[in-house]
């Protein structure tokens, strides 16, 4: 699967959340509830916890600055009205941006206290200069804005509306390099605050839906956590557990362990052997369908749903020779790169790998049995020479059938 559409997980929940203001458009649907005024003091709080308890400075920055923002308009120190929230808000939104580029600390560091207060300062000097100066006047606007975007716009929300537009492109740029479940959290909240201002919406349901995203955004880093390998980017040990609980009635089981990893850790040393890893893993993803496990080590699990077997055999054929002929070679600084450069000098490694294959059939028919054949067809494997394919046969011996990946 390309890496772009599995960026795409990291939307599935708070694409909910964000399609949620639009339900204002469906009359059946009672959206009472998310006008309580209490609701994002409870969200937003429940964020801030769970973001301490999570170490995430971010998004305890982000629930804080919300909370900030809601407690001082329910208690009337900033303005309501359409004239002076949707600069706050843009400036919400910017820091948000902000927020994104740095890196987690722990919520309760000195460095997230110290973000805090400079935040706390933003806000007041704005709030003194709407008090001295009014609210951004039209004329303003008018005077200093192109023309096409105030025509028939309320103009005190074109100013605000740019500056999101601006942090959500940023902070878009920021996903699109460090993409994660953190900054695709914040960068829904730079959206919903960017439809809030378009909307005029009131603060009580953007708040709350502010704080549905960043706790979305903790649990969906919580799930990385447990169910996906830090290393590789695939789904880990565990989530194979949980997968093959209920895997299918038809389906095949690959082991593929990468041949004599420990030489290579031992000859080019373990950030070498971490980014083959990587690369292994990149193309195993490319190559085969399915779903790609890091089992452990230097071995991974794909599990190919179906009653295709001929075809699984022949991708994962394919796979085999596929590693061996893929080009790696060795930087100057001991790190890899994945295409020869012609006239470069560099030592190139040649990684292979093994694999044992099994079907789910008459006489495999748990989970357990099927994992147990791969792993006699990938000792096979190993066995005969190793970069090959060994194919689990269901006969009375329990055979199998190789074939080289050369
Ligand atoms: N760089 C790196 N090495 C790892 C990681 N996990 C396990 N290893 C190493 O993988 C090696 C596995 O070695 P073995 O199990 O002997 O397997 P092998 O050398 O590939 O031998 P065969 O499987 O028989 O071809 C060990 O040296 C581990 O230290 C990891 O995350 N990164």
């Amino acid at each position: 699967m390309p890496s772009y559409l599995q960026w795409l997980r990291f939307f599935w929940l708070p694409g909910l959340i964000l399609i949620l203001p639009f339900a204002h458009y469906l009359p059946w649907l009672d959206l009472g509830p998310l006008y309580n005024k209490q609701l994002p003091f409870f969200l937003l709080g429940a964020a801030l916890v769970l973001s301490v308890l999570y170490r995430s400075s971010r998004v305890a920055l982000a629930a804080g600055l919300f909370l900030l923002l809601y407690a001082a308009t329910s208690l009337g120190l900033l303005p309501e009205g359409a004239q002076g929230l949707p600069l706050y808000l843009a400036l919400m939104a910017l820091n948000l941006m902000l927020i994104a580029c740095a890196r987690d600390r722990g919520a309760l560091s000195l460095i997230a206290l110290a973000w805090l207060l400079v935040l706390i300062a933003q806000g007041m000097a704005l709030f003194l200069l709407q008090e001295c100066c009014g609210p951004l006047s039209r004329q303003f606007v008018l005077e200093n804005l192109p023309v096409w975007v105030s025509e028939d716009r309320d103009a005190s929300v074109i100013l605000p509306l740019l500056v999101c537009v601006a942090a959500a492109v940023g902070a878009s740029l920021l996903f699109i390099l460090f993409p994660g479940p953190t900054v695709a959290g914040l960068f829904s909240c730079t959206l919903l605050l960017g439809y809030g201002i378009w909307t005029g919406l009131p603060l009580v349901p953007i708040a709350s839906a502010a704080g549905l995203l960043l706790i979305l955004s903790l649990l969906g880093a919580g799930y990385e956590f447990a169910f996906r390998d830090a290393l590789t980017g695939l789904l880990s040990r565990r989530a194979f557990y949980y997968h093959m609980l209920a895997p299918g009635r038809h389906y095949s089981l690959a082991m593929i362990d990468i041949d004599h990893f420990k030489k290579l850790n031992d000859r080019f040393g373990h950030q070498t052997g971490d980014q083959v890893l990587r690369m292994v893993a990149g193309l195993i993803n490319r190559h085969t369908t399915g779903r790609t496990f890091r089992f452990g080590g230097e071995e991974f699990a794909v599990v190919i749903p179906g009653r295709d077997r001929m075809g699984a055999e022949k991708a994962l054929g394919h796979l085999c020779g596929k590693i061996a002929a893929y080009p790696m070679r060795l930087r100057a600084a001991g790190r890899l790169r994945d295409r020869m450069i012609p006239g470069r000098s560099g030592q190139r490694i040649k990684v292979t790998v093994s694999i044992g294959l099994a079907h789910r059939e008459k006489s495999l028919k748990k989970p357990d049995a099927v994992l147990k054949a791969a792993d006699l067809a990938l000792y096979k494997a190993k066995r005969s020479g190793r970069n090959r394919l060994c194919v689990h046969v269901e006969a009375r011996d329990q055979s199998t059938k190789c074939k080289s990946g050369t």
